[in-house]
């Protein structure tokens, strides 16, 4: 043991540790690589799996994209008639979640009605901890065929409507539409309804994809990952912005009132439902398809009142602050335009989003790190405990 007590000379302190570099949000934070999807802003241009996303919404259903999310490569003649198969036989709404969905009161939101299923669904399931990539794959194809029973029978059950069963003569989202109304609308309908799932399906590493890619990393299991996925979705900043553009749309009323009501607004210092992206500074890729679809119900419906407004509130935002519209912006009055209800906007994100966190959780769990970053302490110094 060295005495000390005799020695004269005082160490040098250590040099101050460098300030930590605190990024507040991961605001530009590169954590991990994907194979999933290419968001480029510096293009304005969407790949999933290398396919521009603007290319898949004109050419192939929505049951074609989740394949190629999850499977990397679209779906031959014969995997596609496979996969069609598997989801028809999955679709219709299973007693013990119907049951748990009759539980809640029809104040609940639908996300929280949603999150409720997912967990329920994951209870139920005596595979649920098997996290091997052939269990993952079974699973997110068995969510992504549930769901849609899960937000229509939700929006109906709120109607005093009866639950619809599914049909397994239509493709997804005929089947979706007709489970929520209990009709199948205009191919019109139809097609934007299309081009929604597959706009709304993979976006990298936003909040909702990063908190499962986050759950997973702890080796928790694909519900788990799911359900918290589900809960960051539903933030106004993120996923709830497509319900909040329909309110704002509600508040302002009409063309004519945007002027004055965006002056309040920005007087107050609210945040523009519907504009504004992390990464897309110059406009979100997807707005221009998003929005044809949207021009497609408008002109089909005919309601120029919505063009009015939404064309009116896009000039003045963009020319006073420079902040363009991102996807939910023209996606909320086009739900509306369907015939969804506002609350049930965001559920149908989740019915579409579940493809992409599904996929980013079977990478994480093929590549995993626990994802633990730091913090920078600036409470109170240590003190102690009086005896
Ligand atoms: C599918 C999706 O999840 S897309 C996103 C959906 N969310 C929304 O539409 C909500 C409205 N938008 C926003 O709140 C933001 O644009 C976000 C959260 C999406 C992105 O935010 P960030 O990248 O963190 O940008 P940040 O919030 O720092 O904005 C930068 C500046 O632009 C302003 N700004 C950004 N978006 C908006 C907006 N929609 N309305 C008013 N001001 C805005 C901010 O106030 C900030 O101004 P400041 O520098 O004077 O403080
Ligand atoms: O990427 C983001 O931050 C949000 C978004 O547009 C999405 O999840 O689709």
């Amino acid at each position: 043991m060295t005495d000390t007590s005799t020695t004269t000379a005082t160490a040098p302190s250590p040099a101050p540790a460098p300030a930590p570099d605190i990024r507040k949000g991961l605001t530009g934070v590169v954590v991990d690589v994907t194979a999933i999807s290419k968001v480029n802003p510096e293009t304005n241009s969407l790949l999933y799996r290398g396919y521009p996303v603007q290319e898949l919404a004109a050419a192939k259903r929505f049951e074609e994209v989740a394949y190629l999310l999850w499977h990397g490569e679209l779906p031959d003649a014969a995997e596609l008639a496979g996969f069609r198969a598997a989801e028809r036989a999955g679709r219709a709404l299973r007693p013990n979640v119907r049951a748990a969905i009759d539980l809640l009161p029809t104040t609940a939101h639908p996300m929280d009605v949603v999150r409720t299923a997912v967990s329920v669904i994951g209870a139920s399931d005596p595979a649920a901890a098997d996290a091997s990539p052939e269990a993952n794959l079974a699973k997110a194809k068995s969510l992504f065929a549930a769901l849609p029973a899960v937000v229509a029978y939700d929006q109906r059950r709120r109607r005093g409507q009866d639950l619809v069963a599914p049909r397994d003569d239509l493709d997804y989202s005929a089947n979706f539409l007709y489970m929520t109304f209990g009709e199948v609308p205009d191919a019109t309908v139809v097609d934007a309804f299309d081009v929604s799932m597959i706009l709304y399906a993979e976006h990298s590493f936003n909040a909702s994809t990063f908190t499962a890619r986050v759950i997973t990393s702890t080796l928790s299991d694909l519900y788990s990952a799911v359900t918290g996925a589900v809960g960051a979705l539903k933030g106004p900043l993120h996923g709830g912005a497509n319900e909040a553009v329909m309110h704002v749309f509600d508040e302002i009323g009409s063309a004519d009132r945007v002027v004055p009501w965006l002056d309040a607004a920005l007087a107050e210092k609210r945040k523009i439902m519907g504009f504004g992206h992390r990464v897309y500074k110059r406009g979100d890729s997807r707005v221009p398809t998003m929005k044809a679809a949207l021009d497609a119900l408008i002109a089909y419906s005919d309601r120029p009142d919505v063009a009015a407004l939404y064309d009116t509130l896009e000039a003045e935002f963009v020319a006073r602050k420079g902040i363009h519209p991102n996807l939910d912006y023209p996606s909320g009055p086009a739900y509306h335009l369907m015939g969804f209800d506002t609350l049930t906007f965001t559920p149908l994100f989740v019915a579409s989003r579940v493809t992409g966190w599904t996929a980013h959780i079977m990478e994480q769990a093929a590549s995993n790190a626990l994802i633990r970053p730091l913090s920078a302490y600036v409470g109170v110094d240590e003190r102690h405990v009086r005896a």
